[in-house]
């Protein structure tokens, strides 16, 4: 499995500010903006092109956009932090929804909400959550694209633990990764550590 760790001081910056302890929720949120904004940017590189011809005032040359436009899927809470970054950058982009609630005794994610179009088949997904602790939430919303024919799945994630990324890649989903960590490890109550805490919370508050 292809795990990209965007490894650039910009990044790093925006990571420390959304680890950081002092770091209010205005400020969390913002931050984790603009680092999805990076996130994406590396996680696009690669991208299909369509190129077609435009006239600028002075000569015709080539135009370029995305031939493939991606489907954007937040995963609420904590994904929604990154969706209007993201449906900014790609702007033609179609967006679905998952919802999901990781039970803090079990682990396991209960889930609540799924918007999402019946056939993913020859489109690219790019799934956002900021978090990928123990990889129960990811795999959950992997096997509900790849059920509708998905088999291009990027999982743009603010920090990842070591567990969740080995959990996905024996999952055998077609899925990368692309991150601006992959921390320590998890704690005895599954979040990563060091890690920023609880996203959604730190973002909305906790509930
Ligand atoms: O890899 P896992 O062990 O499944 O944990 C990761 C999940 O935990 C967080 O969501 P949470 O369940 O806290 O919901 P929230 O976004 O509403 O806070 C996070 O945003 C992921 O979805
Ligand atoms: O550290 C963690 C683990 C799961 N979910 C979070 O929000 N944080
Ligand atoms: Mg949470």
């Amino acid at each position: 499995m292809d795990v990209r760790v965007v490894d650039h001081p910009l990044v790093k910056a925006r990571l420390s500010t959304m680890r950081d302890a002092r770091t209010n929720s205005a400020a969390f949120r913002a931050a984790l903006q603009e680092l999805t904004l990076m996130l994406i940017y590396e996680a696009t590189r690669d991208a299909e092109v369509a190129v077609e011809p435009i006239h600028t005032p002075v000569a015709r040359t080539n135009g370029y956009r995305l031939a493939n436009p991606p489907l954007l899927v937040p995963v609420l809470r904590a994904g929604l932090g990154m969706a209007d970054q993201a449906h900014r950058l790609i702007p033609e982009a179609q967006m679905g929804f998952v919802g999901l609630a990781r039970d803090e005794e079990t682990l396991q994610p209960t889930p609540y909400l799924e918007s999402l179009p019946a056939d993913l088949s020859d489109r690219p997904v790019l799934v956002l959550d900021p978090m990928l602790a123990t990889g129960g939430s990811m795999v959950h919303t992997i096997s509900l694209l790849t059920d509708r024919g998905a088999s291009d799945v990027t999982a743009i994630c603010t920090l990842a633990a070591p567990e969740g990324v080995r959990r996905l890649e024996e999952s055998g989903l077609p899925v990368r990764v692309v991150t601006a960590s992959v921390d320590e490890r998890l704690n005895e109550s599954g979040f990563i550590v060091p890690g920023l805490g609880d996203a959604g919370d730190r973002e909305y508050g906790a509930v």
